[in-house]
C-alpha cells in the first residue's frame, strides 16, 4: 500500500521507538484476542450450563470471562497510553525534522510561500501523520488480526460458516474502491485550501493595522468568504463520500448477518448446530466483516494521511541551500583567532527561479575596509547582501569571503562570522537581555548592558522597572521602531563579527540617534570589514570604497571624490541626498529611494 511505503520512508527520518511501539502493539493485540474469546465462552455457557444443565461450570466460565475482560481492559489502557505517548513524541520529532529542513532550504523559498505553507506542514500535516503512525496503523493491524482470529473461530464452529465469511471478504474489500478517488480529490483540495486560508489568516493578523486604518474589514470578510466557499464544498464532498463508503459496508454486514441467521436457524432446527454455536457464530461473522467495514470508514483518514505524508515528503526533498551542504567549518575560526575577512566577487550572477537579479557584479573589499553600496530602490543592494550571507544561490561568477568561495562556507561559520542588521528588525519573545544575548549566547549582563549603552538604549532600559529583564511581547511591540532597530544593532555588535552587513540599519532612527548609532558602529567595526547600504552622506563619504548599483549591476566604484568626478548617477544621488539633509528632511525620499 502506498501509505505504508510512505510511512516506512518517513519513519526512517524520525526516531521510530520500535521497542516501545512493539510493547504497545503486543498489549493491544493480546487484549483484542482475549476479547474475541468472549463469544466462545458465551456459547459454552448457553450449551453447557443453560441447555446441558451443568451448574458446576457457572463459576469457571463466568470467572474466565471476567478475568479475560479485566486483563484485556488493562492491556488496552496501557497500550492506548503507550500509543498516545508515541503520537505526541512523533509529532514533536516530525516538527523538529521539518523545522531543521526549513533552516536548510534557500531563504527565498520560505519568503515566497510565506507562513501558511509551513504552519500547515508543522501543524495539521504532522499531527495527521503522527496519528496515522500511532492510531490508524494500529487500528488497521488490530482490525486485520480481529478478522483472522474471528475467521479461525468460525472455521472451528463449522467450516461452512468459515467459507461464508471468506466469501464476504472480497466483496467488502472492493467497496472502498468505489469512493477512493473522490475522497482523495476532496482531501487533497482541502489541504491546499487550508494552506491558503492559513496564509490569509496569518496576513489578517499581521496586517491588523492596515486593515483598520484603511477600513478593510469588509474586504477582509469578502476575501475570506470567497476562500471558505471552496472549502465548504470540498468538506461536504469529503464527508459525504466517507459516509457513503462506511454505510455501504454497514449494509453489507447487515446483509451477511441476515444470511447467517437464515442459514444457521435451519441448521439449529435440523439439529446440526447448537443454539450456543449460532449465538457465537453471529458476532464472529461480524468480527470478520466489521474490520473490513472499519477499514472502509478509515479510508478517509488513510487518504488524508497519504496526502499529509506526501506533502511532508515533498517538502523534505526540497534541495538545501549551499551553506547547509558545505560540510564542516574547520579552519573558519572567528576573529581574532584569524585575520579579519576580505570579500571578493567577480562577474557574480544571482538568479532565482529564472529571474536574474544581479548581473556580472564585481566587488573587492579588503579586510578591515568599510564598503558603502548606493543606488536607487530595487538596484540590487539587499540581494547582494543576501548573496554574501549565502541566502541567494550563485548562478555563475565567483564570490569569495576570506580564502573560501561562498559555497564552501558552512552556515555555522557564516552565522558565527557575519552579523547583519536590516531595515526590518526581528525580536523574539523573551527579555531585552535575551534578545541582545542571541548575538552571543554566553554574553554576560555586563556585556549586554555595554552593547545597549553603545546603541543609546541605556537610559530607556534603566527607566524600566525590570531593566534589561523586561519581557518583550510580540516582536517587542512596546518598543518604538527606532528602539527595535537599536536592539537589533546591539545584537549584531555584541557578536564582534568578522564581517558586518548593514542594510539601511538606521532607517527608522531620528537624525541625532542615527549619528550616535553610526559612530558606535564605526567604532565597533574598526579594523573589521563592513558592507553598508545607507542614505547618510556622512557615512558614505567616510567609506573606504563606494559601489554604485543600478539594475542589478555595479556601474562604478571608488571613493566619494573619485565618483563625484566621473559618475553621473552617483553625483545625482549624492546631490539629492545632500539637499534633503540640508533641508533637514529625514523621511520620504532618500538616496536609495530616488
Ligand atoms: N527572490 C526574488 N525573486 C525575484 N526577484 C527578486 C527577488 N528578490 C529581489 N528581487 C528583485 O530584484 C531587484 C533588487 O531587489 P533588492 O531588494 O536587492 O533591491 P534594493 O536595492 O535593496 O532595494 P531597496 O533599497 O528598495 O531595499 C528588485 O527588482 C526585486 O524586485
Amino acid at each position: 500500500m502506498k501509505s505504508i511505503r510512505m510511512y516506512v520512508r518517513l519513519i526512517r527520518r524520525i526516531r521510530p521507538r520500535w521497542r516501545t511501539a512493539s510493547v504497545g502493539l503486543l498489549l493491544t493485540l493480546t487484549s483484542l484476542v482475549l476479547n474475541l474469546c468472549q463469544p466462545y465462552l458465551v456459547s459454552r455457557f448457553i450449551d453447557e450450563v443453560l441447555i446441558g444443565r451443568n451448574a458446576r461450570l457457572v463459576v469457571p466460565i463466568l470467572g474466565a470471562s471476567l478475568g479475560l475482560a479485566a486483563v484485556a481492559a488493562l492491556g488496552t489502557v496501557i497500550g492506548f497510553t503507550i500509543f498516545r505517548f508515541l503520537e505526541a513524541r512523533h509529532t514533536l520529532d516530525m516538527r523538529t525534522t521539518i523545522l531543521r529542513h526549513i533552516r536548510r532550504i534557500p531563504l527565498p523559498e520560505i519568503e515566497k510561500h510565506g507562513a501558511g505553507k509551513y504552519m500547515a506542514l508543522l501543524g495539521m500535516d504532522t499531527t495527521t501523520t503522527a496519528r496515522f503512525i500511532n492510531v490508524i496503523m494500529i487500528e488497521l493491524i488490530s482490525l486485520w488480526l480481529q478478522m483472522l482470529v474471528a475467521l479461525a473461530f468460525l472455521f472451528t464452529i463449522d467450516w461452512r460458516l468459515g467459507l461464508m465469511a471468506v466469501a464476504g471478504i472480497p466483496i467488502m474489500m472492493s467497496l472502498p474502491r468505489l469512493y477512493r478517488r473522490p475522497i482523495r480529490a476532496a482531501v487533497g483540495g482541502l489541504r491546499s485550501h487550508n494552506e491558503q486560508i492559513g496564509s490569509s489568516l496569518y496576513e489578517s493578523i499581521q496586517g491588523s493595522r492596515e486593515i483598520r486604518a484603511y477600513g478593510l474589514e469588509g474586504w477582509e470578510e469578502e476575501r475570506n468568504e470567497a476562500m471558505y466557499e471552496g472549502l465548504v464544498k470540498l468538506s461536504v464532498r469529503e464527508g459525504l463520500f466517507r459516509q457513503l463508503s462506511g454505510q455501504t459496508g454497514t449494509l453489507a454486514v447487515a446483509l451477511a448477518t441476515v444470511l447467517l441467521y437464515g442459514f444457521g436457524s435451519g441448521q439449529v432446527l435440523s439439529g446440526a448446530f447448537s443454539v450456543g454455536l449460532l449465538v457465537a457464530a453471529v458476532p464472529y461473522l461480524q468480527s470478520v466483516l466489521n474490520p473490513i467495514q472499519g477499514m472502509n470508514y478509515l479510508i478517509g483518514d488513510l487518504i488524508g494521511s497519504e496526502v499529509a505524508m506526501g506533502r511532508i515528503e515533498a517538502f523534505l526533498s526540497t534541495p538545501a541551500e549551499s551553506a547547509a551542504e558545505a560540510g564542516d567549518d574547520v579552519g573558519l575560526e572567528p576573529f581574532p583567532a584569524r585575520r579579519p575577512l576580505d570579500l571578493t566577487c567577480k562577474d557574480l550572477v544571482v538568479a532565482y527561479e529564472g529571474t536574474t537579479i544581479l548581473r556580472q557584479v564585481s566587488v573587492d573589499v579588503r579586510e578591515g575596509q568599510v564598503a558603502a553600496f548606493v543606488g536607487r530602490s530595487g538596484s540590487g543592494k539587499s540581494t547582494f547582501f543576501k548573496a554574501v550571507q549565502g541566502f541567494m544561490p550563485v548562478a555563475s561568477g565567483m564570490l569569495r569571503i576570506g580564502e573560501r568561495p561562498i559555497r564552501d562556507w558552512p552556515r555555522s561559520a557564516l552565522s558565527r562570522s557575519v552579523s547583519f542588521v536590516s531595515q526590518e528588525t526581528f525580536l523574539f519573545r523573551g527579555t531585552l537581555f535575551e534578545n541582545v544575548a542571541l548575538g552571543k549566547r554566553d554574553a554576560s549582563e555586563e556585556e549586554v548592558c555595554r552593547a545597549l549603552r553603545e546603541v543609546g538604549l541605556q537610559a530607556y532600559v534603566d527607566a524600566l522597572p525590570a531593566g534589561i529583564h523586561t519581557q518583550l511581547d510580540n516582536q517587542g511591540f512596546q518598543l518604538s521602531g527606532g528602539q527595535r532597530q537599536r536592539m537589533a544593532i546591539a545584537r549584531a555588535i555584541i557578536k564582534q563579527p568578522d564581517l558586518l552587513i548593514l542594510d539601511e540599519p538606521t532607517s527608522s532612527l531620528d537624525r541625532h540617534t542615527e549619528e550616535q548609532v553610526l559612530s558606535t558602529i564605526q567604532q565597533v567595526m574598526r579594523g573589521k570589514t563592513t558592507l553598508i547600504s545607507t542614505h547618510r552622506m556622512e557615512t558614505i563619504r567616510a567609506a573606504d570604497v563606494i559601489y554604485v548599483m543600478e539594475q542589478g549591476r555595479v556601474v562604478d566604484s571608488g571613493t566619494h571624490d573619485e565618483l563625484m568626478d566621473r559618475c553621473a548617477l552617483y553625483v545625482e544621488l549624492a546631490k539629492r541626498e545632500e539637499r534633503h539633509e540640508r533641508d533637514g528632511r529625514t523621511g520620504g525620499e532618500r538616496l536609495e529611494a530616488m
